[in-house]
């Protein structure tokens, strides 16, 4: 018999005994009845030196499944999988992965700090009612853990190893829930299951700087009681920049996947004004990813959003003479002002652990107010591929790590601007038998080309600057 099961029927022993006690008790006299309590605590903590505590499925008067056993039952699973005899397996919430949990009546034994303790997994099956007439039959089943350990870890059992168990048993739940990629139609946001494979070591970029980025995104993700004792919003802003193809949208599934956060896509061009655009973040949830694509195409977001204002101005004048309504009038009002108050203020007022991510093809175009320090606490340049972010591309996608034409590779990459994005394009096997050499040299002639074509460019731009200067100047 394990010591778990063997606890649990002293236990059961010991509250029948007791609950004898109860009922007869009144019948001894006062004296007696106190001096058989005072032995009998005592013969109980002797034979039993156990401590057991209960957690339902069900709690509260409105039976809403505890958050307490959830998180119980996803802490123990890895446990159920290793020790118990007789499991329960369902599919997880991320439809990929088997979920396994102890099935009724196992135990798991854990250790914490040296202490063994163990779990017990039962039900209790109450008398169905008599005014049902009908009802599901598991419906009167109530599902319980018990913890059972010695009463001398009280302490360390009560405080540090449930709050170790919860904290477990959550961050278990957030890796395996279903993750979602919400976007907005006006000011609703729907969505789809989020699924996009990139990650971080598919991402070609510079070692270092990769490196550096996940640090960055790990230490946030964990400095949630450091924000709070500085009070400060958990949140942090990336701005990534750079021109098309170089992977900032892919770099943001990297992010999704490490951090195991929803991603919001914000289409700011959707959004009628900044009170939609407040519901709108406001209804974010903790744990997530807001991105703002291309944020120098959105509306009233670049530096010429003052003459942008004006033009709306007039049409807004043009429209009320026509007796179009107000609410029409207001529309595509989103403003600079609106986005950057909820980023600095309102934002405190949700919760936290937010991303914020701003993408662009052209930085110099951004409002200073949106890109100087300290508003977004990291801005990230995503360039042209390197030589570095070409050997990883080449061993995801040709498994090469080295090759006798890596060595011209380099050379043309140093004189070359050639996206990530049409490197792997190159590199993308067509079909089994397509040798890795194939595409390297596809990848040469691309990049010779490019070389030729910016060497015409260049000699091109001298001419005309030339004859402007000669122009200009030649009668002089
Ligand atoms: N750094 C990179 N690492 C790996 N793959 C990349 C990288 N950059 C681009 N790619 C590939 O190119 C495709 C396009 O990249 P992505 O959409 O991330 O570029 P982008 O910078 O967001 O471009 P845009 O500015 O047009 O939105 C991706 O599907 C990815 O396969
Ligand atoms: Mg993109």
């Amino acid at each position: 018999m394990k010591p778990g099961d063997m606890f649990a029927r002293i236990g059961s022993i010991v509250a029948s005994v007791m609950f004898l006690w109860a009922m007869f008790k009144q019948f001894f006299p006062y004296q007696l009845r106190n001096q058989i309590e005072k032995h009998s605590q005592r013969l109980v903590s002797l034979v039993y030196p156990y401590i057991q505590i209960t957690f339902h499925e069900f709690a509260g008067e409105r039976l809403m499944r505890s958050e307490a056993y959830s998180a119980i039952e996803n802490y123990l699973s890895s446990k159920a999988a290793t020790q118990a005899k007789r499991l329960k397996a369902d599919i997880g919430k991320n439809n990929q992965s088997l979920v396994l949990s102890m099935d009724d009546h196992e135990e798991v034994a854990d250790e914490f700090n040296g202490v063994k303790l163990w779990w017990a997994c039962g039900k209790h099956i109450s008398k169905p009612q008599s005014n049902v007439s009908f009802h599901h039959p598991m419906s009167d089943e109530k599902r319980y853990y018990k913890l059972t350990f010695h009463k001398r870890n009280r302490d360390m059992m009560l405080g540090t190893y449930l709050d170790y168990v919860m904290k477990e048993g959550k961050a278990i739940r957030v890796k395996n829930r279903q993750r979602r990629l919400y976007t907005n139609s006006g000011s609703y946001w729907s969505h789809v299951v989020f699924e996009h494979p990139a990650t971080f070591q598919t991402l070609a970029l510079d070692p270092e700087e990769k490196g550096m980025i996940i640090e960055d995104l790990i230490t946030f993700s964990k400095a949630g009681q450091f924000y709070a004792r500085i009070g400060r919003a958990w949140k942090r802003g990336y701005l990534l920049y750079g021109p098309p193809g170089t992977g900032k949208s892919t770099m943001i599934a990297a992010m999704a996947n490490l951090l195991g956060y929803d991603l919001y896509d914000l289409e700011l061009t959707a959004v009628k004004d900044n009170t939609e655009l407040r519901k709108l973040l406001i209804e974010t949830s903790s744990k997530s990813i807001i991105v703002i694509e291309d944020i120098d195409c959105s509306l009233d977001l670049t530096g010429q959003r003052s003459k942008k204002k004006e033009e709306e101005q007039k049409q807004d004048q043009r429209q009320k003479q026509q007796g179009v309504q107000e609410r029409e009038v207001r529309s595509n009002q989103v403003t600079l002002s609106g986005l950057l108050n909820f980023i600095d203020g309102l934002w405190s007022a949700c919760g936290g652990e937010r991303l914020i991510v701003f993408t662009t093809n052209y930085v110099e175009k951004l409002d200073p107010a949106l890109v100087r320090k300290g508003r977004m606490d990291k801005h990230i340049e995503l360039s042209y591929c390197g030589y570095e972010a070409f050997k990883l591309l080449a061993k995801n996608y040709l498994n090469i790590e080295s090759h006798h034409l890596f060595g011209s590779i380099c050379e043309l990459l140093k004189e070359t601007k050639i996206t990530p994005a049409e490197v792997s394009e190159h590199l993308m096997p067509k079909n089994a038998s397509v040798k890795a050499e194939f595409h390297l040299r596809s990848l040469i002639q691309a990049l010779e080309l490019a070389r030729e074509e910016s060497r015409l460019k260049a000699e091109e731009d001298a001419t005309k600057q030339d004859s402007h200067y000669t122009q200009n100047y030649s009668s002089d």
